[in-house]
């Protein structure tokens, strides 16, 4: 594999990261992507639904880990069309998957070295932005240790350093804090608004509380379809008491999915 000259790996700004029309995608013979519209820019993005509403399918598809089936997706300024060139769009990318395959014996830093490799970093900017990546999620003292010695949660934030260790302008973090202690959760919160600054970051999860504290805005799916999109604090008007949930957010959820499960239903 060839490495990248810094200039091939600037960054390079578009106005929208992510661009859905009518995006359809498959996982398995499902249609679990169903004709959902999108558009996601710069900031932290939540993105929620019950068990089943496309979130994952539509992770791997923004990933170009899958090719739509259907309608079109444009993702840092490359269409996913399975004609156009997407290193240059890979090289940007940063992924963690659900459930991530590793190397038990690499250290940490073997396996964000490796993966940084993978990305086509320059040679030369590996070490450091190694390094960087493994304290930004708080695993310096563990950065020599084996993948197989560490705990859950610990796993999961080697997994999150090497989602970010190409300082990625579009970062797609499937369910980041399944594992996590409640310390850790706080700080990984705050990186994710740090991230969030300059980059697209889009966070799935079940924690509605995590998306009201560290996002700009709300993604809602279900059955593949986008629900709803809206800052948080527009998201807790949408519900009363009589929603379920133990906070206004909460509520908020409930009542979308019930409307939409009931226009669906008509
Ligand atoms: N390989 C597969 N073959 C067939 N159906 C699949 C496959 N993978 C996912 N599905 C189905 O596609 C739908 C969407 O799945 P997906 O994993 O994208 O949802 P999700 O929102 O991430 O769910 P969860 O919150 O449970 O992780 C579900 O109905 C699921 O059963």
């Amino acid at each position: 594999m060839r490495a990248v000259s810094t200039a091939e790996t600037a960054t390079t700004t578009h106005p929208w990261a992510v661009q859905a029309e009518a995006l359809k995608v498959r996982a398995g013979r499902h249609l679990a992507v169903d004709g959902l519209d999108l558009r996601l820019a710069t900031g932290v993005h939540g993105l929620l639904g019950p068990n089943g509403a496309g979130k994952t399918t539509l992770m791997r598809a923004l990933a170009t880990v899958l090719k739509p089936a259907g309608g079109r997706l444009t993702v840092l300024g490359r269409p996913v069309d399975g004609r156009a060139d997407l290193r240059p769009a890979r090289r940007a990318l940063g992924y963690l998957p659900q459930h991530f395959g590793y190397y038990p014996r690499f250290t940490v830093r073997e396996f964000v070295t490796y993966m940084a490799w993978l990305k086509e970093m320059p040679k030369v900017a590996i070490p450091a932005a190694t390094q960087r990546a493994i304290d930004r999620v708080g695993l310096s003292a563990k950065a020599d240790a084996r993948l197989r010695t560490l705990s859950g949660g610990m796993l999961r934030r080697a997994g999150v350093a090497q989602a970010i260790v190409n300082d990625p302008q579009l970062l797609l973090m499937d369910e980041p804090t399944v594992g996590l202690d409640p310390e850790q959760r706080l700080d990984l919160r705050e990186l994710l608004r740090d991230l969030g600054t300059d980059a697209c970051v889009l966070v799935s999860t079940h924690l509605v509380e995590d998306v009201v504290a560290a996002c700009t805005e709300v993604v809602l799916v279900n059955e593949g379809r986008l629900v709803w999109q809206g800052a948080p604090a527009a998201l807790a008007a949408h519900g009363d008491d009589g929603h379920a949930g133990d906070s206004p957010a909460e509520r908020g959820y409930s009542a979308l999915l019930r409307r939409h499960r009931a226009a669906a239903a008509r």
